[in-house]
């Protein structure tokens, strides 16, 4: 939290027990009938959102909702790619979202997505996480929603082994709970690595290979990475079908995510359809190699999954599920269930997204739109919260490999439009979200050329 919130809080009356209960989680607080939040999750006045009464939420998704472009995953495979291809143009140049449907994923694996969302999340023994060693390796900061809720310290790369602590209690300002999962791939070697948090020892987790089984002589507060070790782990509760389920969906997103930046590459005039299964041809020489190379990078690229869960909440009109932000990645991919909450900031305005079912809400990222020189824009969004309903959703955020150094497209740098972004790569990201205050984070912004 930042200490400018802390100050700027409107003060009510302290109740210590109310105070004290805010590190056991929104889920604790909202199952427990709280009646008013604790202090810890009132915004100031000027970030909360305008909902001034509580029934004026309801009639927020209705008066002030916004229909986004909606892309046709059939269309862009058929007959009308190019007027497909047209509206994805619109659609990130002018709003920095669309919704995607018709897309080949089956609906039973996004409704049990959604499902076991809030059983991962909420089972008392069970809480997981997923990663990567690469993601780890540069990764000693943990954001979610907006702030700091842990520190992962790796110790020791070298080798196979890393030991670390994770701290996954720090503050919590938003009206959330999350899971973040991590996933590496490596395409040559068809496998796919995860790391595993047990909640019960919320300071212990596993790597592996395999569908993980639970292994009873953990150190509560040591990680311990054996990346090929064959410890045997046996849980009740993540069951088999449960990981295969997440691994299925988390393969299947990564292909739609790869197939619409095929069509995004296509919409920036980089490829085109009859050259795009053809390898890179750097036909014009200039070394950049084009559009494709960027696809190829993006196959084996990073893929960040978080399961956010945002339970009632008796005083919405005074805090939010996750604050502004915009994403780091190329694309995210957001599955959401049926009750509102993502709002967008278009126009100035803060517009509610009203939820298509089986669809997904799919959003440029920050590296997009420095990849695209800022022809495509990257958009402020924010989760609200409902005072009656629980709602849960499941974002993937993919880039491309995590030391690759993102640059503008060579292509999409001319005279009329010069380069707007100077060269970064997520270990950049990493250092500028955990040098400064939350309320002033833009990356972005920190990466513009000339101001
Ligand atoms: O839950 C939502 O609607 C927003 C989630 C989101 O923006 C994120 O996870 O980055
Ligand atoms: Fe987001």
């Amino acid at each position: 939290m930042s200490p400018t919130m802390v100050m700027t809080v409107e003060t009510r009356k302290e109740d210590d027990e109310l105070e004290s209960q805010y590190q056991k989680g929104v889920k604790h607080l909202s199952d427990n009938g709280i009646e008013r939040l604790p202090n810890k999750y009132i915004l100031p006045v000027s970030e909360r959102p305008n909902l001034l009464l509580i029934k004026e939420l309801a009639y927020a998704c209705k008066h002030s909702n916004l229909t986004l472009p909606v892309i046709d995953f059939a269309e862009l495979q058929g007959p009308n790619r190019s007027q497909a291809l047209d509206s994805l143009a619109n659609a990130c140049e002018h709003y920095g979202f669309f919704q995607e449907f018709r897309q080949q994923i089956m609906p039973v694996v996004l409704v049990l997505m959604i499902s076991h969302g809030v059983f991962w999340l909420h089972d008392d023994e069970v809480l997981w996480l997923v990663g990567s060693i690469s993601l780890l390796s540069c990764l000693d900061w943990v954001s979610y929603g907006g702030c700091s809720v842990g520190w992962i310290m790796l110790h020791n790369l070298g080798g196979s082994k890393v030991w670390g602590t994770l701290d996954i209690l720090v503050a919590q300002v938003c009206w959330v709970e999350g899971l973040p999962c991590c996933v590496e791939r490596h395409a040559e070697l068809h496998q796919v690595r995860w790391l595993v948090l047990h909640q019960k020892w919320k300071l212990s987790c596993h790597w592996c290979d395999e569908v993980p089984q639970m292994h009873h002589n953990w150190n509560a507060v040591t990680v311990l990475v054996e990346i090929d070790s064959n410890i045997n782990w046996v849980s009740q509760y993540i069951s088999t079908c449960c990981w295969k389920l997440a691994v299925t969906y988390a393969n299947e997103n990564k292909y739609l995510f790869l197939k619409l930046m095929e069509a995004i590459e296509e919409s920036l005039g980089l490829t085109t359809t009859t050259t795009k299964n053809k390898k890179t041809d750097d036909s014009d020489g200039d070394g950049d190699g084009d559009g494709d190379d960027i696809l190829e990078e993006l196959k084996d690229g990073s893929q960040l999954m978080v399961v956010n869960c945002y339970p009632p909440c008796p005083e919405p009109h005074l805090t939010l599920g996750m604050p502004p932000h915009s994403d780091y990645g190329f694309l995210t991919l957001l599955l959401q269930d049926e009750v509102p909450g993502l709002q967008i900031q278009f126009q100035q305005k803060w517009l509610t997204i009203e939820p298509i079912p089986n669809s997904f809400v799919v959003n440029v990222g920050d590296h997009l739109e420095i990849f695209s020189n800022g022809r495509y824009k990257s958009v402020l969004h924010r989760a609200i919260v409902n005072p009656t309903k629980s709602r849960i959703s499941v974002a993937s955020l993919h880039s491309v490999p995590l030391k690759t150094i993102l640059r503008p497209s060579p292509k999409l740098i001319t005279k009329a439009n010069p380069r707007r972004y100077m060269d970064t790569d997520f270990a950049t990201f990493l250092k500028y979200v955990s040098s400064c205050e939350p309320k002033t984070k833009n990356f972005l912004d920190s990466r513009k050329l000339n101001g």
